[in-house]
């Protein structure tokens, strides 16, 4: 596991990185997320100790990396493994090559090398793309090499930098799918740095946002989108916009519990003796639950504290977006309009 405390970078009188607090535990995986000069990059090079920070702890299984000696140093680094944006792979060596360079350089034995990188070339589905060169691969094929080589000393944690930015969805998906399993299989610490809040949904257990060099908010990303009152909440599981239904009353719906039913809107329906209309929804898993976000279009009729406490009782919290009034008022002027 990976334990962040009062981590602070400053460039000179740019204070960049804030007491930064970060606790990821053992076969998890943490999202770190933030618009463009939040910080994610700063975080990225100090947590693989490319730069030291200017205070603060960064500990791998209980033992303080910012703290040691130029030698103890590169022995630490192996504790953590990165996978760059584009894998950054080299272009004149082969994709086992590629592989085997962080062995290399740590003084593995040549048995010891061919062996380990077989068996991660194996692990990440790419033995058949051994001798391929970079320009031989696709962008996620070479991510996969990327993966590999940031796998090659055995690391606790492996630090993944926007490493699925620019693939196609295929592509996005299948290494996703990569590191999930990795955390599943080998019980590794991931750290993933990204924009894209797919990803987040899809793979995170844990999530981070950074703005101006400060986490501003954090936590399960089940727990996350869960929240009423959060811009992370609402980035992560954003609301399609949903076109107004006639003669029907829109109402925003969240999730709020882990066990809501996948029938419950159906169930709801029968409860309040009306159709309900499915306008727009988001729903997921995240993790062990579910997680969602509709807009509904309901009977303007029907009365708000029966609407909202039928829909409490199936786990979600409902709020109207418009008076029932409105709805009707229009409902009249369309029927007078025909009329007319
Ligand atoms: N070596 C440096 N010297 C001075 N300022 C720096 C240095 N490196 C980064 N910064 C500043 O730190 C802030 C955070 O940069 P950083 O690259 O970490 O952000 P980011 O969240 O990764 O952004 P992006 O998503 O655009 O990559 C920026 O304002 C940047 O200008």
């Amino acid at each position: 596991m990976i334990e962040i405390a009062g981590l602070t970078k400053s460039y000179g009188a740019t204070t960049v990185l804030d007491g930064i607090d970060l606790s990821v535990g053992q076969a998890q995986i943490a999202a770190v997320v933030g618009p463009s000069g939040a910080g994610k990059s700063t975080l990225a090079r100090c947590i693989n100790l490319l730069e030291r920070p200017t205070s603060g702890t960064i500990a791998v299984d209980g033992q303080d990396l910012t703290r040691l000696s130029r030698r103890d140093l590169r022995q630490a680094r192996r504790q953590i493994g990165t996978v760059f944006q584009s894998a950054n792979l080299l272009r004149r060596r082969t994709a086992a090559q590629n592989v085997a360079l962080p062995m290399r350089h740590a003084g593995l034995s040549e048995a010891e090398t061919r062996r380990r990188v077989g068996d991660l070339l194996e692990r990440v589905g790419m033995r058949h793309r051994a001798n391929h060169y970079p320009s031989q691969l696709s962008g996620g094929q070479r991510q996969r090499i990327g993966i590999a080589r940031g796998l090659a000393l055995d690391p606790a944690v492996l630090l993944a930098d926007e490493a699925t930015s620019g693939l196609d969805p295929d592509s996005t998906r299948a290494i996703l799918d990569l590191l999930t399993e990795l955390r599943d299989d080998l019980g590794l610490t991931v750290v993933v740095i990204t924009h894209e809040m797919d990803v987040v949904r899809s793979i995170a257990d844990v999530v981070a946002q950074l703005d101006h060099g400060r986490i501003v908010e954090q936590g399960a990303v089940a727990d996350v989108v869960r929240r009423s009152d959060s811009g992370l909440s609402r980035a992560l599981l954003p609301l399609p916009p949903a076109p107004g239904a006639e003669r029907l009353r829109t109402w925003n719906v969240r999730y709020e519990q882990d066990d809501v039913s996948p029938v419950w809107l159906v169930q709801a329906g029968r409860e309040l003796d009306t159709d309900i209309a499915v306008l727009a929804a988001l729903v997921e898993a995240a993790g062990e639950s579910r997680v969602g976000r509709l807009a509904l279009g309901l009977d303007p009729h029907l009365d708000d504290r029966r609407v909202t406490e039928v829909l409490a009782r199936h786990g979600v919290v409902a709020e109207p977006l418009e008076p029932p009034e409105r709805v009707l008022l229009h409902a009249v002027r369309d029927a007078g309009a025909g009329a007319a």
